[in-house]
Parts: C-alpha cells; structure tokens; sequence
C-alpha cells in the first residue's frame, strides 16, 4: 500500500472551491434528520469529522489524527457526521432486531478473458450498507455499478466468477428467494396490464394469505399514490407495439412492486433513470422514509442524481473500472476529492464533479482544467483511497459488522399460498391473453383461413377410391401443419418468460404455481382455435358424420396444440431468445414430423434410431393414428384395384395402406396425446427447477481459487473491463 507521502499530489484548479461544511440540507432532509433525532433521542451532530491521510487543507475544524486503534463500534457516527442511526441501541441489536447488515469483503468478480484468464470486472471491493441507509453506488457507465449490485443479490450471470466474503448479519447466507428485492436496470413489465392491475396482481401474489384481499388492495393503492402514479394508474403499462405509460412511469411501477412487501434489503439499479428531477426526489425521499421507518438496508446504483437527491444518500460507493475510489459518508466525498486536488467548483453538483473526473470514456473531448489526463487522476484517487484512513476505517468497520453475528429475519418466501398463486397467477395471465393479439387472436385468424383453404381444397370429398389418399394428406396437414403453427406465440412465450424470471428472483411466487397458471389459463383459448377453425374444415371437407367423431377431431387436435405449446415453453425456458428459440422449436417439430408415420410409412422407418425411439416419440404418430382411425373405421370405400375385391373398408385401409396398429381405440390415442401433454408439462417445471438449483453449483465449481484471484490482482491492467468493451 502507497504511504500518504508517496500519493502524488494533485495541482488543483484555480476555479472557486464549494466548502464541503456548507451542504445545505433541504426542507425533507431536515425533517427526516429531525425524525432520526427523535427516534435516538439525541440531537444529530453536524460536520465531518473524518480526516483523511492526505492531510489537505479542510475548511472545517481539524480533525484528531489517526491514534493506530479505532472503537470500531462507535465509528458508526463517525462515519454518518455524529448520526447515531443506530439508534443508539447498538449494532448487535440492530441487526439481529430488525434489519440485514451487509458486509463484503475483497469482492472480486471476474470474466473469461484477459491475459491472465480471467478478466476482472469489480477488483478486491470491501464495504457494507446498513439497516435504515442508503448506500448509493455511483461510477462511470461500465465502472461496475450493477455487476456489484448483483454480487451483493447473489445474481451474477453464470459467466461470471467471484471470490471474496459477502456476508448478511456476519454469516454467509446466500440470499434466498424473498428476503430481498431487487429492481432491475430494465422494466420487465406484462406490458397489456394497468398501472393498478399490475400492482394489484403482484399484491395479491406476494402478501401472505392471512391478509384480507381488501387490505392488499389498500396497500396497493397506497403504495401507486406514494410512487407518484395515482395519475396513470388505468393507463396500460404498454410495449413495443401499444403506447402505455412513460419510461419514467415504468421505472416507478417496477419499484412499487417491489416494495409491496417491504422487504429488509433492497437493490435498486438506477432507480431514477428516466425521471425528471422533482420525480427522482420524490422517487428517493419516499424510499429513505422506507429505509427509515423499520430499519431497511437499501444500496442503489445511480448515474446522476440531482444534489437534493444526492443529499439523501447516507454512504457513498465511488466505481472506476471495478476500482473504489471511494467509499464512505456521503458527506467526507467533497473533502476527500479536494484533498487529492479535485475540489468541487462552486454551483457545481458533487455527484456531477466526481463522475466527471472519474470518466475516462472521454478523456480526449473534455478539458479537464487540472493538468493531467482522467486515467492519472483516477490513479490518484484510487491509491490515495487505498492508503486513507477512511478506507481503513471502511474495513474495520466492515470486519466489526462481520462480527456482530446477528439473527437472519425469517424468509419471506413465497408469502400467498400455492392456491392462491395458481389462481392469481391463472386470472392475470388470462387477462394478457386475451389483450395481446398476437398471443392467440393472431392465429385464431391464421387458422381460420388455413383452415378455409383445406376446406375448399379437399371440399366434398366423398367416398371415393381417390378420396383414401385425400382424407390422408388432409388428416395429416391438420396434425401436423396446424399444430405447427403454434410455434406463432413464441414471442409471447418469450415475454412471460422473462416477467418469471424476474418475479421469480425475487421470489414472488413458486415454479409450480407459473407452471398450472400457464396450463390452466391457456385452455380456453387453445379450445376456442381449435374447435372453430376446425369445424370449418371438418365440414367443408364432409368428413365421418356423427358428435362422436367431430369430438375426437377437436380433442386430437386441441391436445396437439396444448403439446405443441408446452414444447414451446420448454424451448423458451432453456433457449430465451426470440429468433434461436423459433428456430431449435421448428427444428425439434420438424424432425418428429418427418417420423411421424406419413411421410415414411412405420415398417419402412430405418431402425434403429427412427424406428425406436423416435417414432413413438413424436407425438404425430398418436395425432395421426387418432385422426386415420376416427375417419377411416366404419367407411367402406371402391376398389379400383385391378384383381381386387370390390370395395375396400376403412379397417383394411388403416393396416395395409396407412400401417396404423389397430388393436386399440382412437382413444387410446386421445389418452396418450393427453399424457403427452402432462409430461411436458412437468418437464417444463423440472427445467425451471434444475436451472434454478444447478446454476449456483455450475458457478461455485467454476469459482477460481483465490489464488487466481491474486495473480489478477497483481496484473490487472492487463485487462480492464473497459479494455475489453473498447
Ligand atoms: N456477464 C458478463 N460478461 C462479460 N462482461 C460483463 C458481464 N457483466 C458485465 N460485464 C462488463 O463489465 C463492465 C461493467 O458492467 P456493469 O453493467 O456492471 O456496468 P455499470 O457501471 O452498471 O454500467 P451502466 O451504468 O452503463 O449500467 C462492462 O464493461 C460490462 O461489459
């Protein structure tokens, strides 16, 4: 570590300097300062009182110096400007009380890549948030901001490798499923909802069942009002191709779910983006009372709050390219930043003034006015905060936390119960059915007029020798080129995918509860697609008479769609993307056709492989065999085969021509599509399941040891993470 006298000095600009002592509090500020106060029941201190290794001149009193052992415990108002927002009841209490304390520790995340193998996106990060603060997270854009957030959340992608201690109360938990929330950089929204549906469904799915329906729908209400969106709150959220609410609004529908439940830990990616900045205050001062009121630990990245905003922040974590360059109360950053040579210019946003310093992006364009280009005054930064005395008070007090072993708060889990999901989840994802055209009104017109087709081109077919080869084709067109056609709604498959993933990291509801709402709320629309479409054909084509036989032929296929669908989902769980995942779902449909007993006859199939398995894999063969059988029993056709006898019956037609095993019933079939249907179902769920429980083993046996880390850490220039972007 840099000694204080080797830190190279910087030459500040001549520009006039704010003091860092004349933060000015804002009205808000001032009355949360005054509920703090009266909930310790002490008056808060003012000032900073936190010196810094570098020794610059400060405009405030001078701090005592560095006496080598530090009360860890009380450095909790030291580094909060005599806050005590502990409330004076001690840390020990505090965490196991109430609230979650989170302590990391020489956090590095790495990437494949780099010359050392591993590319390093956070290096070597220590620091913590506490129960009723808000720790912000700010950096250029690519400096770290939400890899961090999503070390914290344990959400890493799995590309990603990571060492070092993250610890919640001094114990390594693993955050489960509920015990936090997490809103995201992007609003992944069912974008045909309302504002009030949307919050309300996410009520009803979040808060536990012993809470009466009226008193979620309250806190719905209440929670729309306190988030600014009373006035948009029958707007549709909206998509691509419908105009719903603003981005803004987005951001703030996506944090009003998330705090329907309050929870004890908060992540926030950039809250405030796309709101104005009466909005952004209003936005952040509502989640600091949050904060306040029970003791909540919330961290947030940010990219450029306002001053007002910035001033509502307790702690701040200053990125560069994966690098602190600061960490600390909020209040020390001016001091720290015009000790090392980079006063803030008055009239100038803090928040702004260290961002611009810290950008390296466009280092060329701006004209720094100090001397020297970012990346040095970054170099600065960085070991002059490696080797303060805040950063050593950082870690102590992070090591202080980490002993403090305090009580995990129960999980919050999946709060309604599986019932309720289902029935919850059946009703919101009908609803979004029946709004999104291209979910299945699309292709309820699609197959009307395919279907129209088929009946004009087959129409009255009768009952002759050619008709044999005719009902054939036209059977076999319907099993498989209709049912085919389902692979229309991926893209909507894809879109509840992703509104899963999210609910489903945050722990809203459980797998097998998405999995029944999706089955169930499904059926009446496969059953509409299926019946009038198909009558249109069945009777065009004057297919066998009789309710029995019309039945079986909407059944086979309605359970074809529904198998089709399933694989659908089963793609888009596995393959998430809109144009592989059309593609590997046509390939898959593609294969078990060509198999599926028409296009090569069932004796003729090569065996093995075609033969066994993969024919009595392909659900055609069920779909077809159904078809052949409910058409062709009963039918006696002519024969116009020359030594032949005269007529030729449908069972005949079905062993010789269509080599159909006859020694069961359509029905049988039927039974098998339908079992069909409940095994993919189920493997929808267990792939959902798997990847939720072999994911975090994948990452931890791919974790590099530390030793890798430190080989990293001694060569990191080789691969910074904006290197590698450029
Ligand atoms: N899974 C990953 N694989 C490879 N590189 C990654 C991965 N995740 C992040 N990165 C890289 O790490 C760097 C930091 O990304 P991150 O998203 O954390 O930045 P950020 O500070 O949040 O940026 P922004 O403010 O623009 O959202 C970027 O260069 C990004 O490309």
């Amino acid at each position: 570590m840099d000694s204080p006298a080797n830190v190279p000095r910087w030459t500040p600009s001549p520009s006039p300097t704010r003091s860092p002592s004349k933060r000015k509090s804002s009205v808000d500020e001032l009355e949360l300062q005054s509920i703090i106060s009266e909930e310790d029941g002490k008056p808060a201190a003012a000032g900073p009182r936190f010196p810094f290794s570098t020794g610059a001149s400060t405009t405030g009193p001078d701090p005592p110096p560095y006496s080598g052992s530090y009360d860890a415990s009380s450095m909790a108002i030291d580094m909060n400007e005599g806050k005590s927002y502990d409330g004076g009841k001690g840390l020990t209490s505090k965490g196991s009380r109430n609230g979650l304390l989170l302590t990391w520790k020489d956090l590095w995340v790495t990437v494949p890549g780099g010359k050392n193998g591993g590319r390093p996106l956070l290096q070597g990060l220590t620091g913590y948030a506490e129960p009723g603060e808000i720790l912000a997270i700010m950096g250029p854009s690519g400096s770290g901001k939400t890899t961090l957030l999503d070390a914290l959340a344990g959400r890493l992608s799995s590309n990603t490798q990571q060492t070092g201690e993250i610890l919640i109360n001094g114990r390594k938990e693993t955050l489960a499923f509920g015990t936090s929330a997490y809103v995201t950089q992007d609003d992944i929204l069912m974008t045909t909802l309302t504002v009030r549906e949307a919050v309300h469904f996410s009520a009803q799915l979040q808060l536990p069942d012993s809470m009466p329906t009226s008193e979620k729908k309250e806190r719905a209400e209440i929670t729309i009002r306190e988030m600014g969106l009373q006035g948009s709150a029958d707007t549709r959220i909206g998509g691509w191709n419908v105009k719903g609410i603003s981005g803004g609004q987005k951001r703030r529908v996506s944090i009003c779910i998330e705090i329907l439940t309050r929870p004890k830990l908060l992540f926030l990616d950039e809250p405030t983006s796309g709101l104005d900045s009466a909005a952004s205050y209003h936005v952040m001062s509502h989640i600091v009372k949050l904060a306040r009121q029970d003791g909540r630990t919330v961290v947030a990245s940010i990219h450029q709050p306002s001053s007002e905003v910035f001033e509502l922040f307790h702690n701040l974590c200053l990125l560069s390219s994966g690098k602190t360059v600061y960490f600390g109360p909020v209040s020390m950053a001016e001091q720290f930043f015009s000790s090392n040579g980079f006063p803030c210019p008055a009239l100038r946003n803090p928040s702004d003034h260290y961002l611009r310093t810290i950008n390296a992006d466009f280092d060329m364009d701006v004209e720094q006015g100090h001397g020297g280009s970012t990346e040095e005054a970054i170099s600065v930064l960085v070991k002059s905060y490696k080797s303060s005395e805040i950063s050593q008070r950082v870690c102590l007090r992070a090591a202080f936390i980490r002993d403090q072993k305090g009580g995990i708060p129960e999980k919050k889990g999946s709060q309604a119960g599986f019932i309720t999901q289902c029935l919850v989840l059946t009703e919101r994802s009908f609803i979004n059915m029946y709004r999104d055209l291209g979910y299945y009104w699309l292709r309820l017109g699609v197959y009307i007029a395919l279907c129209l087709c088929v009946g004009t081109i087959y129409y009255d077919i009768g009952k002759t020798f050619g008709s044999i080869q005719a009902r054939g084709s036209m059977l076999m067109f319907v099993a498989a080129f209709l049912t085919f056609m389902a692979i229309g709604g991926f893209p909507s498959f894809v879109e509840d995918m992703k509104i899963f993933g999210r609910e489903r990291l945050n722990g809203h509801y459980g797998v097998g509860a998405f999995v029944v709402g999706n089955t169930l709320s499904s059926i009446p629309y496969l059953l509409m697609i299926s019946l009038i479409p198909g009558a249109m054909a069945y009777y065009l084509v004057g297919l066998q008479k009789g309710v029995e036989h019309f039945v079986c032929f909407v059944l086979i296929l309605f359970v074809c769609m529904m198998l089709v669908e399933s694989l659908m989902m089963i793609v888009a769980s596995i393959v998430p993307d809109f144009l592989m995942g059309i593609i590997t779902g046509a390939g898959i449909q593609g294969v078990m056709m060509l198999n599926g007993g028409f296009f090569r006859l069932p004796d003729d199939l090569p065996n093995p492989f075609w033969k066994y398995p993969m024919y009595y894999i392909a659900f055609h063969k069920y779909a077809n065999q159904g078809f052949y059988k409910n058409e062709f029993e009963g039918l006696t056709f002519p024969n116009n085969i020359a030594g032949g006898p005269p007529t030729i019956t449908g069972e005949e037609i079905l062993k010789n021509t269509w080599q159909v095993e006859t020694g069961y019933s359509k029905w049988i079939d039927v039974a098998i599509l339908f079992g069909m249907v409940i095994v993919y179902r189920l493997m929808f769920f267990g792939i959902l399941k798997l990847v939720e429980k072999v994911k975090p083993i994948i990452k931890a046996a791919f974790a590099p040891s530390p030793r890798q880390s430190k080989l990293i850490s001694e060569n990191p220039s080789s691969s910074r993470p904006d290197e590698a972007r450029a």
